[in-house]
């Protein structure tokens, strides 16, 4: 079930915690995890949405269960006490490391939006500028980067909101995107929401229709989905380890 290509065999440390997988919406089947100390887990999650979503699952796909997430999610990991005490991180470098996983990712999200008529991409940095450029390129649209601020150099709109550890500011070009298109918004984790609410109300606020939001995690006990209004989600991987 696992693949061959871990962390180990990239010379890396191991995930300081592991991950076992129990596939989502299906009654539970839950795989091998590949260490037996596991205080969390990640949950395979491959559907939309707490809200209606106009996207289809992919032919194949609609049981939910998508045969390339068991890897990504054990690719994916968890570091205690990052940035501050009691936050458990999700990092996703890791992932990024192993080619197979890294492309699953991106392959996955580009099967789900290619030929929707989306135009934009928007990536949440700093994660998002990972995820999104890839997505945007594979789907014919746009990138356009939700940045902190006082890193646009043009004329910006920006939002403040809150984050599960902090506060922060988030700009947006003007002129990037025109009234009427179609975007998804790319970032790697949703916990609180408050980063892609407040990416959601800048493209909303210059008439930007929202198809959808895209993480490769969620923390679901963090309830991030109910601050995205009418904007579906879609991800791969639930931890419940916020
Ligand atoms: O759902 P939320 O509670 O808003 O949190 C999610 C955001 O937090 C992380 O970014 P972070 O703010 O750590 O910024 P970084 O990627 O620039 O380090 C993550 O990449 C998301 O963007
Ligand atoms: N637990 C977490 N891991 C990684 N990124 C995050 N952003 C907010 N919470 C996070």
């Amino acid at each position: 079930m696992q693949s061959i290509v871990s962390s180990h065999h990239l010379c890396l440390p191991p995930p300081v915690l592991n991950h076992s997988l129990i596939c989502h919406r299906v009654p539970s089947i839950r795989l091998p995890s590949h260490r037996s100390t596991s205080t969390t887990s990640l949950r395979l999650f491959n559907c939309a949405a707490s809200r209606e979503s106009e996207i289809m699952a992919p032919a194949g796909k609609e049981d939910g269960q998508d045969p390339r997430i068991p890897k990504i999610a054990s690719s994916i990991r968890v570091i205690p006490d990052f940035p501050k005490p009691g936050i458990m991180f999700q990092d996703i470098t890791t992932l990024l490391l192993d080619t197979e996983a890294f492309r699953d990712t991106i392959d996955i999200f580009v099967e789900r939006y290619k030929g929707k008529d989306i135009s934009v991409v928007a990536g949440v940095e700093a994660r998002g500028f990972i995820f999104g450029p890839p997505i945007a390129l594979a789907i014919g649209a746009k990138f356009v980067p939700m940045r902190k601020p006082k890193k646009l150099p043009g004329e910006v709109i920006s939002v403040e909101y809150s984050l599960e550890y902090g506060t922060d500011t988030m700009e947006m070009h003007v002129g990037a995107v025109e009234p009427g298109e179609r975007a998804i918004v790319i970032d790697d984790l949703i916990a609180t929401g408050g980063t892609l609410a407040a990416a959601i109300r800048l493209l909303e606020r210059v008439g930007v229709e929202i198809v959808e939001c895209a993480c490769v995690i969620e923390l679901p006990e963090l309830k991030g989905r109910e601050k995205l209004g009418e904007a579906p989600l879609f991800i791969l991987v639930t931890s419940d380890a916020a």
